[in-house]
């Protein structure tokens, strides 16, 4: 079985390491617009466009390997549409509750943590030693960056990125698109498009979870 990576940045090389150290897949490939088509990424070949993906269905399963919250819901409704299998890859030093719900296309780094009954949804990110406790729901397409920590029943909408080290207090609904800064303390529930930041965190702009 061949894995078809979506991207090859820094997060593609991500992806790539924990797919190799899961051990699943006889072939790696990725798929980029920035790099040169035949150069080598990881020691991994680009071997075409995104858009080339339809010629690489053959015995592959894909995942979206993009930073971008909106990048990756664009190309889940692509691969989708084309009915292509998505990947879910777990690092093995992950420890996941088997109550856990993991949708398609979730990638879940080394270190990461994750409680009883939390859902995790589709093509979301728990990057590298955050944790999620028990009965979080995490929308779709989100970013949960490195070093998080969400309490107890926390409710994060799609399309949010949850910046690298922060902290959210049980209970806590986090509405769509919104993005918290790096380090910041979320005490209260959110309205969609926010930026927060500081501790405790607060309102500063309209957030374009670009972060
Ligand atoms: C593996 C990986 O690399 S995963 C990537 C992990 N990275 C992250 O999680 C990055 C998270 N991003 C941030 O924290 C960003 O600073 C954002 C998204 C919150 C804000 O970015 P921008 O929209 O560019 O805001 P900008 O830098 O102009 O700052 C606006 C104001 O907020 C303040 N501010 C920005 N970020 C923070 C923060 N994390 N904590 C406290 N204050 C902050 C700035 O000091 C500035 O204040 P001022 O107006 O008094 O000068």
């Amino acid at each position: 079985m061949r894995l078809v990576i979506l991207g090859a940045g820094g997060h593609g090389k991500v992806v790539l390491d924990v797919a190799q150290q899961i051990g699943r897949y006889s072939e790696y490939i990725f798929l980029d617009d920035f790099h040169p088509v035949g150069s080598l990424v990881a020691n991994t070949e680009v071997v075409g466009t995104l858009d080339s993906f339809k010629q690489f269905e053959s015995n592959s399963e894909f995942f979206i390997a993009m930073g971008r919250c909106q990048s990756r819901e664009i190309w889940y409704q692509k691969l989708d549409v084309a009915g292509l299998p998505l990947a879910t890859l777990v690092h093995p030093s992950a420890v996941i509750s088997p109550s856990v719900t993991l949708e398609r296309g979730v990638l879940v780094c080394a270190g990461v943590v994750v409680n009883p009954h939390a859902q995790i949804g589709l093509c979301t990110i728990l990057n590298t030693a955050c944790s999620v406790d028990h009965d979080c729901v995490i929308g779709d397409f989100s970013i949960i960056c490195p070093g998080v920590s969400l309490a107890g029943a926390v409710s994060i909408g799609p399309r949010c990125w949850i910046g690298i080290g922060s902290t959210i207090i049980q209970q806590v609904n986090v509405a769509s698109d919104c993005v918290l800064g790096a380090g910041a303390v979320l005490l209260h529930s959110t309205e969609s498009h926010q930026t927060l930041v500081g501790v405790p965190a607060k309102a500063i702009q309209q957030g374009n979870v670009n972060a």
